[in-house]
């Protein structure tokens, strides 16, 4: 039997189409939110997610503003920028596109980001709330990939997780949020310097594979039965995604997100709802005044 696909773009229209109701409600109590981003360089892959953000808050309603440096920015004029968005009363909430070119401190430039409008969960005071069990914005794709799980009812509560990869925007934090009281899932975290990595897999009841190496999940690996999810980005010589799992893993799991069309959609849904809770949160104690 081949897995359901766990479908990232229907989640995420859903979850759009909802987002439209409440930036109406924002606008009639006097609020516009507005979304900034900032890309350095010139990687088409970078552009593609940036215009796609854009593209999306069109659609919502949610303002946009758009500032690009070259490649070549030093780290005073990134610096320079976020000073400026942090000033910028139109810009609700912003991104920093990651990756920064080489040579950039990328926590430097993270950490003069006004926190109350970190609209990505990657700033230290809101991975720390996190951390916390604070309210605050949450990191996009992990967020994603819990929403996706949700979405399809697949049991999370005492769930045995394996989460490939330990990157700070995604792999890293994914364990936090499946931990939590509201989630309940027990976490095995692997990474590079796991040893028999096979033997973890074959425990799971759902694998997150954000390792960024092409098909390193292979269906003799998976538990028949789990829920498998893509959250890695290869590319092969014509530039079409490679993710993590084997195509052959939909023969044996359950439940598989597909890539494209999975968890990159919801990472792009999570922006424009921290966005929006942002706005609220602050539109609340406006009138609390
Ligand atoms: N500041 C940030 N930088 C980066 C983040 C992030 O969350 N914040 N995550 C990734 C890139 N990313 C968002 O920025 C992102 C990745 C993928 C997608 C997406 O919709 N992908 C499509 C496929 C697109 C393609 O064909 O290339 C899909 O999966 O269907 C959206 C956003 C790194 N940087």
């Amino acid at each position: 039997m081949t897995a359901q696909i766990l479908d990232g773009k229907a989640t995420a229209a859903a979850i759009k189409s909802d987002l439209t109701v409440r930036v109406a409600a924002l606008k009639a109590r006097g609020i516009t939110p507005g979304l900034g981003t900032l890309l350095v360089g010139d990687d088409p892959g970078s552009r593609w997610y940036v215009n796609g953000k854009h593209k999306d808050c069109a659609q919502v309603g949610i303002g946009s503003i758009q500032r690009e440096l070259p490649d070549t920015a030093t780290q005073e004029e990134i610096e320079d920028v976020v000073r400026e968005l942090n000033a910028d009363p139109a810009c609700t909430g912003y991104i920093v596109q990651l990756p920064l070119p080489k040579g950039i401190d990328t926590n430097r430039v993270l950490e003069l980001m006004d926190p109350a409008k970190d609209a990505d969960g990657l700033h230290p005071m809101s991975l720390g709330r996190l951390v916390l069990n604070e309210q605050g914005p949450l990191p996009c794709t992990p967020q994603g990939v819990v929403q996706l799980l949700r979405h399809h009812g697949v049991e999370i509560n005492g769930a045995h997780v394996v989460v490939v990869g330990r990157g700070v925007t995604i792999g890293r934090s994914i364990p936090l949020l499946l931990t939590r009281k509201s989630e309940n899932a027990t976490v095995t975290q692997c990474h590079t310097g796991t040893r028999d990595l096979s033997s973890h897999l074959r425990r799971a009841d759902i694998i997150v594979a954000a390792a960024g190496v092409p098909h390193i999940i292979k269906p003799e690996d998976v538990k028949p039965g789990a829920a498998v999810l893509d959250v890695g980005v290869s590319r092969d010589e014509n530039g079409k995604i490679v993710g993590d799992v084997h195509p052959g893993v939909a023969e044996v799991a359950a439940w598989i997100s597909p890539n494209p069309g999975g968890v990159g959609p919801m990472t792009r849904a999570q922006l424009l709802v921290n966005v929006v809770e942002a706005a609220e949160h602050a539109a609340d104690a406006a009138d609390a005044i």
